[in-house]
């Protein structure tokens, strides 16, 4: 059953006759961004957790639902392998990292981390709605869903059902991983959810010695295709050592650069 009031979209929803997920009325929740990337592997958790740090750091109350069911790689990155999430029945209770991020990810549910989720696309999105309505989440300035790849079953699903204020796409500077960041933009666009912009992932990689930037795919038109499709470049992040480290070993320092860029990145999606 749908309780408008604890909706964070109650003041802007247009769907409230045929919305069909319940909201738990121990939840507050402000804002909810969804990352995805329509592409496999371009870095969308990663992103994921390193905005969920930003706004963490910033002082904001931030949460991350692992949406990506038959992929969940949230626990790892934020250093959490090997927890079990706990219930009391009826409500699951998140796991919470070292800096106080809140997460829930299928693999706190199962006992062995390589096992697979050999399951049919309702079930996977059954599962998600689940992440959403029974977690006690509590009060969060944002919840921040790390999308499965592509198109898909479970992406029409999350972006139906759950009440997304806006998406960031993650994208690689590649013309063909462009084109099927394109296909995610114009599902966000037809399902109504405004895209905020892009995340440049793996822009470049620096040269330790000289600091000199250098772009692996040069010559490759992500300006074009961002005025194409009408989209903001939210920021550009390098392919880094620093970045691997933050996000699989639990370094928690962050260099300025870095922090500048991810400043430029939540400014534009707060
Ligand atoms: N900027 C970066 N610098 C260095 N390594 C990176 C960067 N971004 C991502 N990676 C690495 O690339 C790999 C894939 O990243 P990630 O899991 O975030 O991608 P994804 O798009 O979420 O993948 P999936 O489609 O499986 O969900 C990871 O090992 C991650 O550490």
């Amino acid at each position: 059953m749908t309780n408008c009031n604890s909706c964070p979209s109650k003041n802007s929803c247009k769907t409230q006759a045929t919305c069909n997920i319940k909201n738990n009325p121990n939840n507050n929740i402000k804002k909810i961004i969804a990352v995805m990337s329509g592409k496999g592997g371009v870095g969308k958790s990663t992103v994921t957790a390193l905005i969920a740090k930003k706004l963490n750091k910033m002082g904001y109350k931030v949460g991350i639902l692992d949406s990506d069911i038959t992929g969940p790689s949230i626990p790892r990155l934020m250093n959490l392998q090997n927890q079990r999430a706990m219930s009391n029945g009826k409500d699951i209770y998140p796991i919470e990292s070292k800096e106080g991020i809140k997460t829930m990810s299928i693999n706190y549910m199962v006992d062995n981390e390589n096992q697979p989720i050999v399951w049919k696309g309702p079930m996977v999105g059954n599962a998600v709605k689940q992440f959403y309505s029974d977690v006690i989440w509590g009060e969060l300035d944002y919840l921040l869903i790390d999308m499965p790849p592509g198109t898909g079953d479970v992406a029409l699903t999350v972006m139906q059902s759950i009440p997304i204020s806006g998406v960031v796409m993650v994208s690689v500077p590649q013309d063909m991983i462009s084109m099927i960041v394109a296909k995610a933009v114009n599902m966000a666009k037809m399902l109504n959810i405004k895209v905020l912009g892009v995340v440049e992932n793996m822009s470049y990689i620096q040269c330790p010695d000289c600091d000199k930037k250098i772009k692996l795919f040069e010559g490759e038109e992500t300006e074009k295709f961002l005025s194409e499709m009408d989209l903001k470049l939210l920021g550009e992040l390098p392919m880094t050592k620093e970045i691997v480290n933050i996000t699989h070993n639990g370094v928690s320092e962050i260099s300025e650069s870095l922090d500048g860029i991810l400043t430029g990145i939540v400014d534009n999606i707060k």
